[in-house]
C-alpha cells in the first residue's frame, strides 16, 4: 500500500523494530523532539511510536511565545484580512476532496486503526464525518457562518450590528477515543472564526492529527503558521496554558481534568467532558419483530460500538417491564453482544481502563442487592493487548431500579466506565418517577435516547430531562454524532458543542456589537441640562 506524498508515517510498517518519531509544529516549523515517550501498540504492547515529550521551560517556551504573539483580534475578523474567510473555505474544500479520495481515506483508516483499534465501519465513519464537515464549510460557507445581523436604531443614522469575532490565541485539548474527528472539527472551527489554536491531542493517537495537519499545509493551502501542534503530557500543556493565558481553551476529555482546568484557567474554558448516557425503552414495545430487532441492534451498537469508548456510549439502559413481558429483548441483546470479537475489532483494547479495574467494577455492581451479571464479565481470551490497557467481553449488569436509586449505591451505579460495559435497569409503570429521579440526580447531561412511539411518554421524559443531544422515537440512539445536528452537553454554562455552525460560533467566537450612530443631529437640538 502506498502512502500519500505529504505523509511521513506508514501505518503498515509501524512496529517496535520500525517506530515513528512524531514532530511538533510551532510557528510554522516542524520540530525534532529532544525527549520522547514510547507509545505502546495497543494490540501487542510493542513501542511503535515515539512521541515528543517536552517538559523543560526551554522546550515549552516557543509554544508560549507563539500563542502570546497572537493579537486579541485574531488572524482575521469582519474588518481585517477578510479574504481569509474565503481562504478557509478553499482549505476545507481541498481537505474534503482529499478525504473522499479512496487512497487518502484508506490511509487515515489504516493509521487510525493502528492507534485506536476499532471495527472498520467505526473508523471509516469517523473519516467520512470529518469529510462531510469539511464539505459543509467549503466555498463561502465559512463567511456565511460568521455573518452579522443588523437592527435599525432609535433615530436616522443609527443602526446596530452584531458580529461574531474571534478570541485570537486559543487552545484545544482532545482525548484518544476519536483520533481525527474531534481535533479536526474543533481545530478547523477555531481557524474558521479567525483564531490561532495551539492543538494538543492525546499523544497515544496524535500521530493522526499530525498527518492531517501536514495534509492541510502541504496540499490544502493552510498557512503553516496558522496553528501550532504539540505532543506532550497533560502537566506540560497545563504549564503552557498558565504561562500563555489563551483567551479560551476547548477541552474534551475526563471530568476530573475538565474541572481542574476550569479552576486553573479561571473559567476561560469550554468543556465536552464525561458522559453517563442513558436510554429508556418506553412502555410500548413494538409488535413487529423487525422493529424489536432494530431496537436491540441499536442498543448493542450504542453500548459496545468502538468498544464502548464513546463519550456518547449507552451507559445505562432503562427497560420497561413490558419489554420483558412481550419480547425477548434481553436475550437478543445478549446474543448480539456475543457476536463481537477481537478478530474484526468489534471489541478491542480499552485505552483508559485496565481489565482488572473494569472487572472489579462489574463485580461490585453485580454484588449490589438484587443485581446480577447478565453477560460478559470476563477477560477476552487469546489476546496480546498489553496490561496497561483493558480487554474485556461486552458486559452488562442488571441492577434493580430501587437499588440504583438508593443514595448508597447511586454513585457507583452511575459512574462512567469508558469501555464495553453497561447497566441494565428494569422498571414498571409505578417506577417511572424513580427513573426520572435518577436522571435528575446525574451530574452530566450529554446524550440520551427515549425509545417510544407514545408521544405522551416521550414528552414526559423530554420535559423531565435536559441532555444536550437527545434522540426520541423508535430509532432513538445515544451515539448519534454526525455533523447535521448539534452534539454536546447541556445544563452547564461551560458546555461546548461540536459539528454545526452554532457549535462553532458558540465555542470559537464571541459577540461584538458595533452601533453606527452617524447623525444628522436633529434640527432644533439644543444643549440639554446635565443629567
Ligand atoms: N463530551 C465529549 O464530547 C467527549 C468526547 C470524547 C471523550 N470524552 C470523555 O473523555 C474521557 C476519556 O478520555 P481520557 O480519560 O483519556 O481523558 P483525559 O481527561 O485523561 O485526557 C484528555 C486530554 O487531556 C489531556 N490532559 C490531561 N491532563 C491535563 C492537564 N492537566 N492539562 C491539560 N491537558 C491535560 C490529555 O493528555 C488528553 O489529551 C471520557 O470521560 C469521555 O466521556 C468526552
Amino acid at each position: 500500500m502506498s502512502i500519500p506524498s505529504w505523509a511521513t508515517v506508514d501505518p503498515d510498517t509501524l512496529s517496535g523494530d520500525s517506530p515513528y518519531t512524531m514532530q511538533c509544529l510551532v510557528n510554522g516549523k516542524w520540530v525534532e523532539p529532544k525527549e520522547t515517550e514510547v507509545i505502546p501498540d495497543p494490540m501487542n504492547g510493542e513501542g511503535f511510536i515515539l512521541a515528543p515529550n517536552p517538559t523543560s521551560d526551554e522546550d515549552l517556551q516557543p509554544f508560549v511565545d507563539s500563542l502570546r504573539s497572537v493579537p486579541k483580534t485574531g488572524l482575521h475578523n469582519p474588518w481585517k484580512n477578510t479574504g481569509r474567510y474565503r481562504m478557509m473555505g478553499d482549505v476545507s474544500a481541498k481537505a474534503a476532496r482529499l478525504l473522499r479520495d479512496k487512497d487518502v481515506r484508506d490511509y487515515f483508516i489504516r493509521l487510525m486503526t493502528r492507534v485506536v483499534p476499532k471495527a472498520h465501519g467505526q473508523t471509516a465513519g469517523e473519516v467520512d464525518v470529518t469529510a462531510t464537515f469539511l464539505e459543509n464549510f467549503s466555498g463561502d460557507n465559512v463567511r456565511f457562518m460568521a455573518q452579522s445581523f443588523g437592527v435599525s436604531g432609535d433615530h436616522e443614522g443609527q443602526e446596530s450590528r452584531g458580529y461574531r469575532v474571534p478570541f485570537g490565541p486559543v487552545a484545544l485539548i482532545t482525548p484518544f477515543n476519536f483520533s481525527i474527528e474531534i481535533s479536526a472539527l474543533q481545530g478547523m472551527g477555531a481557524l474558521y472564526m479567525g483564531n490561532k489554536p495551539l492543538i494538543k491531542v492525546d499523544s497515544r493517537v496524535s500521530v493522526v492529527h499530525e498527518q492531517f495537519t501536514r495534509m492541510l499545509i502541504e496540499e490544502c493551502g493552510l498557512p503553516a503558521t496558522d496553528c501550532d501542534l504539540i505532543h506532550c503530557g497533560g502537566p506540560a500543556m497545563e504549564r503552557i496554558l498558565l504561562a500563555a493565558k489563551p483567551a479560551t481553551t476547548l477541552f474534551t476529555g475526563s471530568s476530573t481534568v475538565a474541572e481542574r482546568l476550569a479552576e486553573k484557567l479561571h473559567g476561560r474554558v469550554k468543556l465536552e467532558d464525561a458522559g453517563f448516557d442513558w436510554k429508556i425503552l418506553g412502555p410500548d414495545p413494538p409488535s413487529n419483530p423487525r422493529d424489536i430487532q432494530y431496537v436491540a441492534w441499536q442498543c448493542d451498537q450504542d453500548a459496545y460500538g468502538a468498544t464502548g469508548q464513546k463519550c456518547s456510549a449507552q451507559s445505562i439502559l432503562f427497560v420497561h417491564k413490558n419489554w420483558s413481558r412481550k419480547t425477548d429483548i434481553l436475550d437478543q441483546l445478549k446474543s448480539l453482544a456475543g457476536r463481537r470479537s477481537l478478530a474484526d475489532l468489534t471489541v478491542g483494547p480499552v485505552l483508559s481502563w485496565t481489565t482488572e479495574r473494569m472487572l472489579a467494577h462489574a463485580d461490585k455492581l453485580a454484588a449490589l442487592p438484587g443485581a446480577k451479571l447478565l453477560w460478559g464479565g470476563k477477560e477476552l481470551t487469546g489476546h496480546t493487548i498489553p496490561p496497561v490497557y483493558g480487554a474485556i467481553e461486552p458486559t452488562a449488569v442488571s441492577v434493580p431500579i430501587k437499588t440504583a436509586a438508593d443514595p448508597k449505591f447511586f454513585d457507583d451505579v452511575t459512574s462512567e466506565v469508558f469501555g464495553p460495559f453497561q447497566v441494565v435497569c428494569e422498571y414498571d409503570d409505578d417506577e417511572v418517577e424513580m427513573v426520572e429521579d435518577c436522571l435528575e440526580r446525574l451530574s452530566h447531561h450529554l446524550t440520551a435516547a427515549v425509545v417510544t412511539s407514545d408521544p405522551t411518554f416521550r414528552n414526559r421524559i423530554l420535559g423531565a430531562t435536559v441532555n444536550g443531544t437527545t434522540y426520541a422515537g423508535l430509532r432513538a440512539r445515544t451515539t448519534g454524532a454526525p455533523v447535521n445536528h448539534w452534539f454536546g452537553p447541556a445544563g452547564d454554562p461551560r458546555g461546548a458543542g461540536i459539528g454545526t455552525p452554532e457549535a462553532i460560533k458558540l465555542v470559537w467566537s464571541c459577540h461584538r456589537e458595533v452601533v453606527a450612530d452617524e447623525g444628522p443631529v436633529p434640527e432644533g437640538w439644543s444643549l440639554p441640562p446635565p443629567s
